[in-house]
């Protein structure tokens, strides 16, 4: 069973030229597949879609077997589904690091103990213990990059969905985040436009072009 499956998915913002006119995706699980194509193909649209962020106009979205359609559908897939946004101001909001990583497990319902917990876990398996007490808004940029992956893997996603994770890594990050990501067992989605990192992470790639996905 995909974990991810995409079929004939037509979508357009109001008002514009549509931006997906029949787009097909599979994700296999533990696959990971780079997802290329030109500024404005609308590679994170179809992150979107997946998320249910925005709907089809047409077509299905089936995700870990399921059709999704409802809200309802789409709430479960993004507690399943991780989502490494590309701006990381768009994810972290809270006052600490340490807040920001709990957030999502304190939603869920874990205790204030049980989420603290899995937030040191998290922090320490990244490396990034010395930033549990920071303040979220006056990390660095590739701070912040790598605490909104400790957000979303604090939540163990199924599947992760990364938008141009080296965005504002220097080298030495860059090369931890794919140290980290490469040990991952989870299935990945990669959107970047760095093609030494797609093929050292994701060397199989599909082109968004022209609304339709191509294997490349
Ligand atoms: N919220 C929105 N409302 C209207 N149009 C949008 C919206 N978001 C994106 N678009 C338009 O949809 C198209 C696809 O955008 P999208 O961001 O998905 O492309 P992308 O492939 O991710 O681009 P990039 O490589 O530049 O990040 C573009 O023409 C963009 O201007």
């Amino acid at each position: 069973m995909a974990l991810i499956d995409i079929e004939d998915v037509h979508f357009g913002y109001p008002g514009q030229d549509p931006v997906l006119k029949g787009a097909n995706l599979r994700l296999e699980p533990g696959q990971r597949l780079s997802l290329t194509g030109a500024n404005g193909a609308g590679k994170s649209t179809l992150l979107r879609l997946i998320l249910g962020l925005q709907r089809p106009d047409s077509g299905t979205i089936r995700i870990f077997g399921i059709p999704r359609v409802s809200e309802a559908d789409f709430h479960e897939v993004r507690r399943r589904v991780g989502l490494v946004f590309q701006d990381p101001d768009d994810q972290l909001f809270c006052p600490t690091v340490t807040e920001d990583v709990a957030f999502g497990p304190l939603n869920l319902g874990r205790s204030r103990e049980e989420a603290l917990e899995m937030v040191d876990r998290v922090l320490r398996d990244l490396g990034l213990t010395h930033l549990r007490d920071r303040i979220t808004h006056k990390l660095s940029g590739g701070e912040k990059r790598l605490v909104t992956l400790a957000t979303v893997l604090v939540m163990e996603p199924e599947a992760l969905l990364l938008d141009e994770p080296t965005n504002a890594l220097d080298p030495r990050n860059e090369a931890r985040l794919l140290e980290i990501l490469d040990a991952l067992p989870q299935a990945i989605l990669l959107v970047s436009h760095d093609p030494r990192f797609r093929d050292r992470l994701a060397p199989d790639s599909v082109e968004l072009s022209e609304g339709k996905l191509i294997p490349a």
